[in-house]
């Protein structure tokens, strides 16, 4: 926005300027604009007996006399009185405090909170915030609650009038410039609990460019370090209010804590903020062309101005302006770092808000005292580089960051645009994608006509199961326990399924039996949420008819796979082929079989029908999203109700927090790193039962009896708001961390139990990791029988654990010791069918060089070449090996056959 632009929107709006004395009784009394306001020092209240230009320094601890202003610095000094005078001028308030620093700000102002008092503050706010917030938490008895505050309506199941006493908010948050609607928030705030006292962070912006007293907040705070001094040459907090009552606890505090702004301080803070406008104008500026620059070279750009920014409408209505603080990814830690060790002028630092450009990498260094784990957790990418905008000349710093760009790789010169551009950066893309695009399948190439070799793992669920089907988050991570599938061409115009863990079921249908008159073809990328009831049917009365209920699991089995085959089908292709699955993990036990059956099944039936990513082909951008769509719609058919959790972490591996679509609180997964680090004891009670019919019990349950089972669903809520608060806190040790999480896993195993889905054989499991080891240890999964899960301490000694083993398995349960937080779904790359295709040819499709720039982990290639362009009786020794192999040597074996590509 052009300065001019912005002074006039300030004054237009409506509030008590202080304003010039009329020239004369003609001439309208009209406000200063903000420039001027910032710029013009005076206070008519007092005086300056010698007229001084520059407000005095009053470099004094006390005052003499008795009956006068002033007595001690503490509770008020001349200069700081000026300087609050002016900050309450600029910010719209009628009363400003000055302080020590920006945490001294905050820190008066959560001292107005009572033990019992609830809070809820943001999931994104800065460190030192959060870091203050844990100790009024433990210290002072006060619940905080983190909600995403980019979404209004994930405020609203916390907001009780009489208990929320404060809301805290950030707008746009550093380093990832995401916005909260201050104005609808405040609005909704005041409507539900009028007490509350709604809190604004607001050092991003400064109150030239956002006053959030004139949206309805109670109180606005400011790290003055930054823009309001603008040179890095002090240390200061403001604190701006209108109310009167809040005003005088305020005064109260820092009088009674003496953290008031020294005079000499006031002093430098009162010059910097005489040009806060000029430099924010001008650093503004030049973050717009620097963001444009960034955005045009095909970086992912966070900075509100940008068309694509998701919160852009919302700041522009909350704002003036978009500020001096942007990020962008790279794709590549080591890139970014390259880029940052690069520039000259750009000077390497925290903090923001100079006359001076600063970069940095928030995850090396502002960022780097919370865990990677915590990082990846609150979506702070690795590669992220943040960008301070300060008042250098814009081309200077365009070329010193173009020249950095270059110097790392990062652009290169096009000969034909004559301009630079972003060098794809390997890391950034989609690595199945990529590995499909270089398995060199021919694009007329006939259906079904190679092999593939899929696989995906288990999970476990560590908080939140069951409820998550209700829409409460969950935390699930995979296991490194797998289900594997080996699609293979038939010759015969038949297709085929063996399901060598479920007794060995195979059953095969000629493709011109099944009901295709019923089927509805899928249309790429569109999301499918229903069943296609019609299809079940007609699968079920026709070629699954003969199947006896005492096969239902495979039947079910079946019927997810010819539901998928028939509804991905394009046209009349109706390749033939076999699918078979080999499970290392236990089936129907908890450890999402269901989830990993169906994740391979999408995989392998998608590549056959050629609906992921080869080129040319009107495909889905991408291949993961695919998978995990009809993943969801085989689990559908499997489980009846499922939350999505399960195939979610079948596709992507890792750990996450998942919340399901279509409840109050907002959907989505985020990745939660710090799981990995976790180790677990997975026991199995060997009881069977049936996910289906326990999803539908604690349904039913529900229409019963709500009140009990929504407070139980509201305390699972709390119990993974919690584990993820934890887990994401960089201050807490390693063993308050795991204390904590032992105390919740008790906690939702208890609300487990009245939900009714535990089993004395979990219960039997529980007590004897309880005793003598003290363990915790909650049902995993739908519970009912199946897995147990138990963390084990870092300190727990090995010769306990294998006695714990030993007894359980003479208790007859089955205990894994398995990692957690894996890869997901993968796909066997090492192998083609193409034998018309030179192997140097095919070579180059899929040298191991390409395959190596894929996502981690990864097989291990074999020295040399990766085999490819099998012989006849190799591709039958792999399927023979595939039945054969033991389920205890089958992972081995097929990491060693070829290279596999995971999501
Ligand atoms: N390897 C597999 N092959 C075929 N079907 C499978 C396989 N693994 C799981 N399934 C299907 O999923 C069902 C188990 O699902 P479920 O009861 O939810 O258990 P889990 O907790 O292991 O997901 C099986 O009865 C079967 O229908
Ligand atoms: C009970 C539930 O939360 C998890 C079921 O896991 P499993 O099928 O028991 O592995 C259901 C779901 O999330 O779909």
């Amino acid at each position: 926005m052009a300065a001019n632009e912005h002074s006039d929107k300030l004054a237009s709006v409506n509030y008590d300027l202080p304003t010039p004395e009329p020239e004369s009784p003609r001439r309208p009394r009209k406000p200063y604009r903000f420039s001027t306001l910032c710029a013009t020092v005076e206070n008519p209240g007092m005086k300056d007996q010698y007229g001084s230009s520059s407000v005095p320094i009053y470099q004094t601890s006390t005052f003499k006399g008795v009956s006068g202003e002033y007595d001690y610095s503490r509770s008020g000094n001349p200069t700081r009185t000026y300087l609050e005078h002016h900050i309450a001028k600029i910010s719209s308030a009628a009363h400003a405090f000055a302080v020590s620093s920006g945490m001294a700000a905050l820190d008066v102002i959560l001292r107005m909170l009572k033990p019992g008092d609830e809070v809820i503050a943001g999931d994104d706010l800065y460190g030192g915030t959060n870091r203050l917030l844990g100790y009024i938490k433990s210290h002072v008895g006060v619940t905080v609650h983190h909600v995403d505050t980019t979404n209004t309506e994930s405020l609203h199941p916390y907001i009780h009038p009489g208990k929320t006493a404060m809301v805290l908010l950030e707008s746009p948050t550093n380093p990832l410039l995401k916005i909260a609607d201050l104005a609808t928030i405040s609005k909704d705030v005041k409507e539900r609990a009028p007490n509350a006292i709604i809190v604004v962070d607001n050092t991003m912006m400064s109150p030239y460019l956002q006053r959030p007293l004139e949206h309805g907040a109670d109180i606005a705070y400011d790290s003055a370090t930054k823009y309001l001094s603008g040179h890095h040459d002090l240390m200061a907090g403001v604190v701006t209010c209108n109310r009167d009552d809040l005003a005088k606890q305020i005064a109260f505090t820092i009088n009674s804590v003496g953290n008031a702004l020294t005079p000499i301080d006031c002093f430098l803070l009162l010059r910097g903020i005489k040009t806060l406008a000029l430099r924010m104008d001008r650093q503004q500026t030049t973050s717009g062309l620097v963001a444009d620059y960034l955005h045009s070279l095909g970086f992912r750009v966070n900075y509100p101005g940008l068309p694509g920014h998701p919160g852009r409408d919302v700041h522009a209505r909350i704002a003036n302006g978009n500020g001096a603080v942007l990020s962008f990814e790279t794709g590549s830690k080591t890139l970014s770092e390259k880029i940052v060790a690069g520039t000259r002028l750009w000077g390497i630092s925290v903090s923001f808000g100079c006359v001076n450009s600063l970069i940095s990498m928030p995850c090396v260094m502002s960022h780097a005292s919370i865990d990677a784990a915590t990082r990846a957790a609150r979506g702070l990418p690795e590669d992220l580089i943040r960008l301070c905008v300060g008042i250098e000349d814009p081309q200077d710093l365009l070329d010193d960051l173009e020249r950095a760009l270059l110097a790392a790789g990062a652009i290169e010169l096009d000969q034909a645009q004559n301009r630079y551009i972003r060098v794809a950066e390997p890391d950034g893309q989609d690595a199945i994608t990529r590995a499909v695009q270089k398995l060199a399948v021919e694009k007329d190439a006939e259906l079904g006509a190679r092999e593939w070799f899929v696989s995906a793992p288990g999970k476990v669920i560590l908080f939140g199961e069951h409820a998550v089907v209700h829409g409460v988050t969950a935390i699930a991570a995979s296991v490194d326990l797998r289900c594997y599938g080996l699609a293979t061409p038939r010759r015969d115009h038949r297709v085929s399924v063996h399901f060598h863990d479920i007794e060995h079921f195979s059953c095969e249908w000629d493709t011109a039996s099944l009901p295709w008159n019923s089927v509805i073809p899928a249309v790429s990328g569109k999301e499918y949420q229903d069943l296609d009831q019609n299809l079940v049917d007609a699968l079920l009365q026709g070629p699954l008819r003969q199947i006896p209920d005492a096969q239902r699991h495979a039947r079910v089995a079946s019927l997810a796979f010819l539901y998928l085959y028939m509804t991905l089908s394009k046209g009349d292709k109706r390749p033939a082929f076999d699918f078979s699955t080999r499970a290392t993990l236990p089936v129907g036990a908890g450890l999402g079989s269901s989830a990993s059956f169906s994740a391979c099944a999408a995989t392998a039936i998608l590549l056959i029908h050629q609906r992921v990513s080869i080129p040319e082909l009107p495909t889905p951008s991408n291949p993961a999203t695919e998978v995990n769509r009809w993943a969801f719609i085989s689990e559908k058919i499997l489980h009846g109700n499922p939350s999505g959790v399960d195939n979610s972490v079948a596709v992507y591996g890792g750990a996450l927090g998942y919340t399901r679509p279509g409840f109050i609180r907002k959907s989505g997964m985020e990745p939660i790193l710090g799981f990995k680090s976790l180790k677990f004891l997975l026991t199995n009670s060997k009881v069977p039962r049936d996910t289906k019919k326990l999803v539908a019990g604690v349904g039913e349950k529900m229409t019963n009896e709500p009140e009990l089972v929504n407070g139980i669903l509201e305390a699972i809520q709390t119990i993974t708001d919690e584990a993820r608060r934890v887990l994401a806190d960089p201050e807490i040790t390693r063993e308050t961390l795991l204390q904590a999480l032992s105390a919740l896993i008790n906690e939702n195993h208890g609300h487990l139990v009245t939900l009714g889905v535990s089993h004395p054989s979990l219960e039997l499991i529980r007590s004897r990791t309880a005793d003598p080891y003290g363990l915790s240890t909650k049902l995993t999964g739908a519970g009912g029988g199946g897995c147990a899960v138990t963390l084990l301490p870092d300190d727990f000694k090995p010769e306990d654990l294998q006695k714990l083993v030993d007894e359980l398995i003479r208790e007859n349960f089955e205990p894994y010791i398995t990692s957690v937080g894996g890869s997901g779904m993968g796909i066997l790359s090492s192998f083609s069918e193409h034998r018309n295709q030179s192997p140097a040819s095919v070579a180059t499709n899929i040298h191991p060089q390409t395959v190596g720039q894929v996502t981690p982990p990864q097989t291990p290639a074999p020295e040399g070449q990766v085999q490819l362009g099998v012989e006849k009786d190799t591709a039958e020794q792999r399927r023979l090996s595939f039945n054969t192999t033991s389920t205890e040597k089958f992972a081995e074996w097929a990491s060693e056959i070829g290279e596999w590509l995971y999501v």
